[in-house]
């Protein structure tokens, strides 16, 4: 093969000048050079490098500074009032300026992580086919994957340490979604650069294209995805293991978070690849992290312990099955028994609790109370289950809106006089109840956070700031946390010990809150990083040697160095 039929795997290096300075020597030049999103300038190359990278003659004539780019963009962007049109103009500007992208995104975190992330990235998934315009991340099909190997090693990047792949079954609290789920994995690991410090030439999202089972979908024209029912069983497993099997060659250093995979394959997935390449289900894993740190920052808020609480998890999908054994390792830590524990966390999924004599999924089996425990109940509905077990903290992780309505919220406030309350699915449209309300119906006792953003509710003269649950607060600082470490295996201690630096994180910079600030996010996940690395080194899973032996303050050091800021780096040509 001739040199300009290669995939465009190389097209520059970083280097160091003698001063330590990083520069980059770009192999491709000219017109192409601004073609490729991570290393285009736009206007901001300089005078000597257009001359020297051939493009003398094809930019406007003003050179900009990244800042004044980032003025210019934010300018336009306020201008434009349809919220999915905003994410469209901002994956626009990803895949043309990527650097430029990540400078506006962190200096408007807050502002633009509903447009990239949740809720809107939920509308950007459904419209996905529409929206499309470039090619951005790996798509493996049913049509490809026989050629895993080769689709691999066509991606354009030569040091992946992070993929987002979902198979879209299960994205976020909106069921199936085909193809669209690639934007769930784009919007990720946009998360994963600004708040996780990982480079964006890091990170690859994965679409695992392995059929819709949405008949609207596969009849549509329009719809980009190959359009039959999904693998199932022994074919969907050997769908994923070429994906793991090529992703191992290729990207030996890279971990993997799946997402948004559905319960009937989120467990199975998980267990079946965590030894073989590190990886870690979000929302297992992550939501629980996140949700267990935010109820332990409320029970504290109410000068209570977790292990004194008696929880309800109204959902038993990936998320609420990840939540209940995050919440009972933290009633474990407190010093309960498993026979204490059975007694105090209680899982429903749409037919009710769900207990031991019931039929049901392997992966609930852990999850079920012993039927004995509700011998003499009035009946094993949401109503009943709080009334009969005395609950104070209600998780909502159904994807049902409204289940947690006011005669819900009334029954745990005659448990408790500050009922904890987290309707937690996402987006806004499935979470189970509209925080003004939960405080309206409370009269400001109750302690709500959400999975998506939510503006402060003001009440009889109060204003209550609503924290935001998400896993966004857990896996930027668990993978970047894995990553440094060079971690063998993402452990179950490894993700728990991530909620308790959040809480601590919280704890020490908001003690009114159960949450940080959304525009925190970036701090907290340092902090989520440091412990994440000490529990790998801890559980011997690290192989990095670099990192061992070092405090704290010496971790966080190492962290914040190897935190990619958006910058552009002058180009040199030798
Ligand atoms: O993406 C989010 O906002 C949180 C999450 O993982 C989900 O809801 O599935
Ligand atoms: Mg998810």
């Amino acid at each position: 093969m001739s040199q300009t039929t290669q995939p465009l795997t190389d097209h520059y290096d970083v280097k160091r000048d003698s001063d330590g300075h990083r520069y980059l020597h770009p192999l491709v030049t000219g017109f192409n050079l601004t073609r490729i999103p991570l290393l285009n300038k736009g206007t901001a190359f300089t005078e000597d490098e257009r001359q020297k990278l051939n493009l003398d003659g094809l930019l406007a004539p003003q050179i900009d500074t990244l800042d004044v780019l980032a003025e210019r963009l934010y300018a336009d962007y306020v201008k434009i009032e349809d919220t999915l049109e905003r994410h469209v103009f901002l994956r626009g500007l990803q895949d043309r300026n990527e650097v430029l992208f990540y400078a506006l995104l962190a200096a408007h975190v807050e502002e633009m992580l509903p447009i990239v992330y949740t809720p809107t990235v939920g509308l950007a998934v459904q419209k996905f086919s529409q929206i499309y315009r470039y090619a951005r991340g790996l798509t493996l099909s049913t049509n490809n994957i026989d050629r895993a190997k080769q689709a691999l090693s066509n991606v354009p990047l030569n040091d992946v340490r992070i993929i987002v792949a979902t198979d879209s079954s299960a994205i976020l609290g909106i069921g199936d979604q085909g193809f669209g789920g690639m934007a769930i994995s784009i919007g990720k690991l946009s998360l994963y650069t600004v708040a996780g410090g990982v480079g964006p030439d890091k990170t690859l999202p994965v679409e695992l294209d392995v059929g819709t089972g949405r008949a609207d979908l596969r009849d549509d024209p329009s719809y980009l995805g190959v359009k039959h029912d999904r693998l199932k069983g022994e074919e969907y497993l050997r769908f994923v293991d070429r994906f793991v099997e090529a992703t191992l060659e290729r990207f030996p250093k890279a971990i993997i978070q799946w997402e948004d995979f559905s319960k009937d394959t989120a467990f199975m997935v998980l267990e079946r690849y965590r030894r073989v390449v590190p990886s870690f289900n979000d929302d297992i894993q992550g939501t629980g992290a996140v949700v267990l740190a935010g109820v332990l920052n409320a029970c504290r808020l109410k000068g209570e312990t977790l292990a004194e609480q008696r929880v309800v998890v109204s959902g038993a999908g990936a998320g609420g099955a990840g939540v209940a054994a995050a919440i009972r390792e933290g009633m474990r830590r407190e010093g309960l028994s498993p026979e204490d524990i059975a007694g105090r966390v209680f899982v429903l999924d749409s037919r009710g609790l769900l207990t031991d004599d019931r039929a049901m999924e392997d992966y609930k089996k852990s999850l079920a109370t012993p039927k004995v425990l509700t011998e003499g109940w009035a009946g094993t509905g949401l109503l009943d289950v709080i009334r009969e077990g005395k609950a104070t903290v209600l998780l909502g992780l159904s994807g049902v809106p409204d289940t947690f309505d006011e005669e819900v919220v009334k029954a745990a406030m005659a448990n408790t006089p500050r009922p904890l309350v987290f309707p937690l699915s996402n987006p806004t449209a499935n979470c189970e109840a509209l925080p003004e309300d939960v405080l309206r119906w409370s009269g400001g006792a109750a302690l709500v956070a959400t999975g998506s953003p939510f503006d402060p509710v003001e009440l009889n003269g109060e204003t209550y700031p609503i924290g935001q649950g998400n896993n966004a607060f857990i896996f930027p600082g668990l993978g970047f946390g894995a990553i440094l470490a060079r971690v063998r295996e993402i452990t179950d201690e490894m993700v728990t010990e991530s909620a308790y630096a959040l809480a601590a994180y919280t704890q020490r910079l908001h003690p009114g809150r159960t949450f940080p600030p959304v525009s925190e996010l970036a701090d907290a996940s340092l902090e989520v990083a440091v412990a994440v690395i000490k529990q790998a080194l801890k559980d011997g899973v690290a192989t990095e040697f670099s990192i061992r032996g070092l405090n704290d303050d010496e971790l966080l050091d190492v962290v914040k160095a190897k935190f990619w800021q958006p910058k552009y780096l002058p180009f040199r040509v030798e």
